[in-house]
């Protein structure tokens, strides 16, 4: 097993968050961890990549207790793309992508041929190579994203965490991401929303509500309507991918309640009733 969480729990302002979180993601397979907002997903990665302490539990990479390494030790195994990753660089992409090779370098040590051309070909695969002299700070979102991917990947890391790396993406850039990030022989634990994305770049997926893992397993064995139906609260269907068999999730609005007017007034009656 390449990276375990281990019976994480994570209380914040006195509630439980993450509740005896255990998840396994296997040498190079990518799982991705779903669920609705507010379920503690974000939290369970803060502690993967070591923003957050948790007060039970641990985090393995390989036979390594990662709250046993150094910070720097940790960022040569774990690199992280998170909410937060890379909001204030005032720096140009490229010098952003060559910041992956930190936690390898020593004080002020330049990078070497090997490296620069490591450096060129993150940027390259996230299709940003065209920016490389560009500030980070004039990009767009989806534009950014991609450079703190390909800061990621030159990092090397053993175990890459993406916290809705899909975030600002089109959708092509959406699919070349995760068949990358899929391609790329790295194990990865990835935040999705999107079910569909989730289900055809994740070899497993774990599914948190109320911070507690409720289902783990493959897609076509997480992606039920009835999970959809207790978990999220939704009534879909799922039906296999005609090319690839993957179950995809087909939503259903409920039943058109009528113009925003009528609403906001059956909305006002119903609060006045309870009052
Ligand atoms: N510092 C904090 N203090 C108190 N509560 C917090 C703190 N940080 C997060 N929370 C709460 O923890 C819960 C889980 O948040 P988290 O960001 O992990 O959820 P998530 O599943 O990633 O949600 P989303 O899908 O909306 O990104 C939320 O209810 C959030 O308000």
């Amino acid at each position: 097993m390449d990276l375990r969480l281990d019976g994480l729990s994570v209380e914040l302002g006195g509630a439980p968050i993450v509740r005896a979180l255990t998840l396994d993601v296997p040498d190079g397979q990518v799982v991705g961890l779903v669920g609705p907002n507010g379920s503690g997903k974000s939290t369970a990665l803060r502690c993967v990549y070591r923003a957050l302490r948790p007060d039970a539990g641990r985090v393995w990479v390989g036979t390594e207790d990662l709250s046993s390494l150094s910070l720097r030790l940790s960022a040569q195994r774990v690199a992280a793309l998170t909410q937060e990753s890379g909001s204030d660089l005032d720096f140009t992409v490229e010098e952003v992508v060559a910041l992956g090779r930190a936690p390898h370098l020593r004080g002020n040590q330049a990078l070497s041929d090997r490296e620069r051309a490591l450096c060129h070909r993150a940027m390259e695969l996230l299709d940003v190579a065209h920016l490389a002299r560009r500030g980070v700070l004039e990009l767009s979102g989806g534009e950014r994203q991609r450079v703190l991917v390909a800061r990621a990947l030159a990092q090397e890391p053993r175990v890459l965490v993406l916290d809705e790396p899909t975030n600002h993406l089109d959708v092509r850039h959406q699919v070349e991401l995760l068949s990358l990030v899929r391609g790329a022989g790295i194990t990865v634990l990835v935040v999705l929303h999107d079910l569909n994305l989730a289900s055809a770049a994740c070899d497993r997926i774990g599914v948190l509500s109320e911070g507690a893992l409720v289902a783990a397993g493959t897609p076509g064995e997480v992606l039920t309507p009835a999970l959809l139906r207790e978990v999220f609260g939704i009534e879909a269907s799922v039906v296999p991918h005609p090319l690839t068999g993957d179950p995809q999730v087909l939503y259903r609005l409920p039943p058109r309640p009528g113009p925003l007017d009528s609403v906001m007034s059956r909305k006002a009656s119903h609060d006045d009733q309870r009052s």
